[in-house]
């Protein structure tokens, strides 16, 4: 028999959740515009949006808050987590920002000039508007196994290497401020990219004068994935790895409130002094002191003491095995999610769950408000709406992963919260037919997600068929 274990904590305080009913749903959906990013928390049962910010901090981390040095200037808490980065990502110079986005402003601003191109293991959001508010364009050099939900492959966030020859072969390396390499990679699947490729890439940047600069927002789960697939990783410790995996680039842009265990935060990392004094200089315009950047110094404290709670074994073992625990779930019951399961979330495949809708139909966008619906269970439309326009044309981006995301935050449901997602996940499959597209009624012009409202495309304005109501 295979021995279960269990979560490698114990709870200390709790927060009891809303359970609306069918109708209060519905009205929520309604007034929300279908969009689940403006569904009010408090009408959620189980909020899989984001892994972002939504993290249940431990005991050591609330304690320390009251510790927290809210000087203007010079903050202890500052300097514990300036050390806390430097030991446990190897980077020589920080800088705290409110958020990553903080420290993708200022990283773009000062590196990128107008008709440059940034390569990346495939788009985010807010770090491809960063480079498209200044002037570059985003290639994307992912290896195309990437883009298929079906094809499994254990580094599926892996650089295809031609690919960026063939970039800086095209345009000219002078023509590159630096690749952008994402570890995992989010809009992929939470796909990890492997010690070896990230080693190429560094390998190939250093020889044409390139800078390597990680999006390292989700690194600890990266680190996980190449200890269990990668040849001779299996006996070093997630630290180790995490330390090398840093080690092949020039810096790093940090979205806290992922593998950092807090709430809100960030920093800017690198190793080149003269990149560091002018994004000090940028840090003071947009974000505050270099000894908080837009953070308390009561958050600093708790996102000190979460990046070394990060690197723990069994921490992260157990983080990646909820998702798997939902993800596999899904597979045994035949329902299309992308494979294999990746580290924060698992994407259910819009295209395969309603080809009945076509992608102007915004499939992904009516399964995460279908689900909704049905269990008051909240995810993200992660495909055409997310893609949003290309900046020349004016036309949609069609993005051939068509995916809903059902992110888990760290250590905040137990697997039984899990079981229950399945449940309601199992059941709209059944009914999938029923499910109609949607019309988007407002747009708004960049990263139009997060505040679009759309209606459903069936004659009474239902979207699922009052007689196929779920419960
Ligand atoms: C991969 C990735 N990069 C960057 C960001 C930006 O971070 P933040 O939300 O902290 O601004 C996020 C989340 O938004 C992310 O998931
Ligand atoms: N980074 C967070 C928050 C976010 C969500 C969607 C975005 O497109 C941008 C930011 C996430 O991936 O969940």
């Amino acid at each position: 028999m295979k021995r279960r274990t269990a979560e490698p904590f114990k709870i200390k305080s709790v927060e009891t959740l809303a359970m609306l009913s069918y109708e209060e749903r519905k009205q929520s959906l309604q007034q929300a515009g279908y969009n689940t990013f403006l569904i009010d928390s408090k009408d959620v049962y189980i909020d899989l949006l984001t892994d972002s910010g939504t993290t249940a901090m431990s005991d050591a981390q609330w304690g320390a808050l009251m510790t927290g040095d809210e000087a203007y200037a010079g903050s202890k808490s500052w300097k514990k987590l300036e050390k806390a980065v430097r030991d446990v990502y190897g980077y020589q110079f920080v800088l705290p920002t409110h958020q990553g986005r903080g420290a993708e402003n200022i990283l773009s601003q000062l590196k990128i000039q107008k008709g440059d191109y940034v390569p990346g293991n495939m788009y985010f959001t807010t770090t491809r508007a960063h480079q498209e508010m200044n002037g570059a364009t985003f290639v994307d050099i992912i290896i195309d196994e990437a883009h298929d939900p079906t094809i499994e492959h254990p580094f599926k966030g892996n650089v295809d290497l031609a690919k960026l020859q063939r970039l800086i072969d095209k345009v000219g390396a002078e023509k590159i401020p630096y690749v952008c390499l994402a570890v995992t990679v989010n809009l992929a699947g939470g796909q990890p990219v492997s010690m070896e490729n990230m080693k190429e890439v560094y390998e190939l940047c250093q020889k044409h004068d390139i800078d390597v600069m990680l999006d390292a927002t989700r690194c600890v789960e990266n680190a996980f994935f190449i200890k269990e697939r990668e040849a001779g990783q299996a006996n070093r410790s997630i630290a180790a790895i995490l330390k090398e995996m840093m080690s092949y680039s020039d810096g790093c842009t940090m979205s806290g409130k992922k593998d950092c265990l807090v709430n809100i935060g960030g920093f800017l990392a690198m190793n080149d002094e003269d990149l560091y004094i002018r994004s000090r200089e940028l840090v003071v315009v947009y974000e505050g002191m270099p000894s908080y950047g837009g953070m308390a110094g009561r958050d600093m404290e708790a996102m000190a003491i979460g990046i070394r709670e990060a690197v723990d074994d069994h921490y992260i073992a157990h983080r990646i095995g909820q998702v798997r625990h939902l993800g596999q779930q899904l597979i045994d019951a035949g329902i299309p999610v992308v494979k294999p399961i990746g580290g924060h979330a698992v994407f259910l495949d819009a295209r395969a769950f309603l080809p009945h809708l076509s992608q102007e139909e915004f499939p992904a966008q009516a399964l995460a408000a279908a689900l909704y619906l049905d269990s008051g269970v909240r995810s993200m439309e992660r495909g055409i709406v997310s893609a949003g326009r290309d900046i020349t044309t004016g036309n949609h981006n069609k993005p051939n992963l068509e995916l809903v995301r059902l992110t888990i935050p760290r250590r905040v449901y137990t697997n039984n919260h899990m079981d229950v997602v399945v449940d309601s996940i199992v059941d709209l499959y059944e009914k999938r037919d029923a499910i109609c597209g949607l019309k988007m009624d407002y747009e708004p012009p960049t990263l139009r997600f997060f505040n679009a409202r759309f209606s459903p495309l069936s004659a009474n304005g239902e979207l699922i068929s009052e007689e196929n109501r779920l419960l």
